[in-house]
């Protein structure tokens, strides 16, 4: 069974991922193997380096991330630019991926801030969509990260098509600390170890 975890900027989802983690599910996270992807993939390099130029890279070969993040956040079309580069690398390995886990378990989780827009959700078996109030996000972000409040702002601009679509998801958490995460999440545990079990 695969399973989706998506939500917008500081939702939680990687919060979230490490609970089913620790529960023992395969975790494919696609911003960390995108970069990593961008930063190995000698076709992804070549096309980054032709559209962004020699700054995208710092000398040492490591993505230059906020010279890219200023770059593709505060402009739709480089934004588009870069998602078409990087996409499709990142669906195949994830294919690559999912084939191997799921010889070994029940299911996997597949944590991704665009699942809806691109239509990747159809291939999952369940979506979950993390969701909190935005001024919890903004100030999460603003604790995690080094970045802007305009350019978190921006984030979230570029990610309300994505947002538009969360209704079509099978299960929405609310990461609020209104209730409790963890019994909730190991009864989906639960239901997905079975899954595959009750289908059949
Ligand atoms: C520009 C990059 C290098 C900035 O890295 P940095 O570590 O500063 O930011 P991080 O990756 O944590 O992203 C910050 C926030 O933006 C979101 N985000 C990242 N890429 C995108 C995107 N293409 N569309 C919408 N939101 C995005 C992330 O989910 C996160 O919420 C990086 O975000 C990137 O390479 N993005 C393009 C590749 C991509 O689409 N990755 C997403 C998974 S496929
Ligand atoms: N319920 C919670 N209790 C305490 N801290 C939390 C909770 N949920 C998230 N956080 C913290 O808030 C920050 C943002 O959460 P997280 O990184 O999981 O969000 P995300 O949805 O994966 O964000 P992004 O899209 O930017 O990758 C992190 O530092 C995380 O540890």
């Amino acid at each position: 069974m695969q399973v989706g975890i998506t939500g917008g900027i500081g939702a939680g989802k990687s919060y979230i991922c490490r609970i089913f983690k620790v529960l023992g599910a395969p975790i494919y996270n696609a911003d960390i193997q995108a970069k990593m992807l961008m930063r190995e993939d000698p076709k992804i390099i070549k096309e980054i380096i032709s559209v962004f130029g020699k700054d995208a890279y710092l000398q040492n070969g490591m993505l230059n991330r906020p010279f890219l993040a200023r770059q593709i956040f505060s402009d739709k079309r480089k934004l588009e630019t870069m998602n078409s580069i990087v996409h499709p690398r990142v669906a195949d390995h994830y294919n690559d991926w999912v084939r191997i886990e799921l010889q070994i378990h029940p299911y996997v989780v597949k944590e991704a801030a665009l699942m809806f827009t691109n239509g990747n959700y159809k291939k999952l078996d369940k979506v979950i969509v993390v969701d909190a109030p935005i001024e919890k996000r903004v100030q999460r972000v603003l604790e995690r990260d080094h970045r802007p409040k305009n350019q978190i702002e921006d984030i979230i601009n570029k990610q309300q098509g994505e947002e538009k679509l969360f209704n079509l998801a099978d299960i929405k958490l609310q990461n609020d600390d209104s209730s409790l995460l963890i019994p909730e999440i190991i009864n989906l545990h639960r239901s997905f170890s079975n899954y595959e079990i009750l289908v059949k």
